[in-house]
């Protein structure tokens, strides 16, 4: 894999040509396209087509599922047409969830005849602090929180896991290398934090074994988009 296809730009905003323009710009230097809450809730499917249609990037559907299985299984289904790369759930979902998610996708690509989407489980968000965990109740580190949801992912037929970059060594040594491993909270030093509080710079997580970067505003809110993308890339090694 070429550095640069490690990065998902995050398109986080809602307007259809500021998403196209945004992708345009960083074309070839990012791997891939996250389209998230903001965006979908905005535009729908139809929006998603049309970002799609208008480059040649992967698609990343960061929807981050969370309910019953019925109705995470629908979600899945109702999303295939679109093919997207990888599609996140919440592992805190529960095992049956995290199932049923993992099994309409295979069905649903069989079905459809599209290649199955790849199920990333959300574990802990990297906007949160052990304190933030105890205060909803969760009183353990989030890396002890984020190891046991992986493994809860894995063992129900997840493909990877939504982690942050500190907890990335450690997950290495008990999961398959080829369990993906999704990794936003990413800051170069010459980045504001912003409200992510669990970050690494971006050739300390691949080097810790990230597979792909979720990388936003970094790029996003920069002055010049495309060249805060190229230093990026210039730091993976490209
Ligand atoms: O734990 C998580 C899960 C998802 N995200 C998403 O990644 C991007 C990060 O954007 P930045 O601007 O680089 O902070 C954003 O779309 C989140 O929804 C995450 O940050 N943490």
């Amino acid at each position: 894999m070429r550095p640069t296809d490690r990065v998902f730009v995050a398109l986080d905003m809602p307007e259809i040509e500021g998403a196209k323009a945004m992708a345009a710009q960083v074309a070839g230097l990012v791997g891939g396209v996250k389209l998230g809450l903001e965006f979908f809730m905005a535009q729908g499917p139809a929006g998603i087509r049309d970002v799609i249609a208008a480059g040649d990037l992967p698609l990343f559907l960061d929807l981050k599922l969370h309910d019953i299985p019925n109705t995470v299984a629908g979600a899945v289904r109702s999303v295939a047409p679109l093919a997207p790369k990888f599609l996140t759930i919440h592992a805190g979902g529960g095992p049956a969830m995290i199932r049923a998610a993992a099994d309409a996708a295979r069905e649903e690509a069989e079905r459809l005849g599209v290649p199955r989407m790849r199920i990333l489980a959300v574990t802990v968000l990297t906007s949160l602090s052990d304190e933030d965990l105890a205060a909803v109740g969760q009183a353990v580190p989030a890396a002890d929180q984020v190891r046991r949801l992986a493994q809860v992912a894995h063992a129900n037929g997840a493909d990877g896991i939504v982690c942050s970059p500190a907890e990335v060594a450690l997950l290495r040594r008990d999961l398959p290398a080829d369990f993906t491993l999704m990794v936003p909270g990413i800051r170069p030093t010459w980045a504001a934090a912003n409200d992510q509080k669990r970050v690494m710079g971006p050739r300390d997580a691949v080097a810790a074994g990230a597979d792909h970067l979720v990388i936003g505003r970094p790029i996003t809110a920069d002055a010049d988009p495309a060249a805060a993308a190229r230093r990026i890339a210039e730091e993976l090694g490209a």
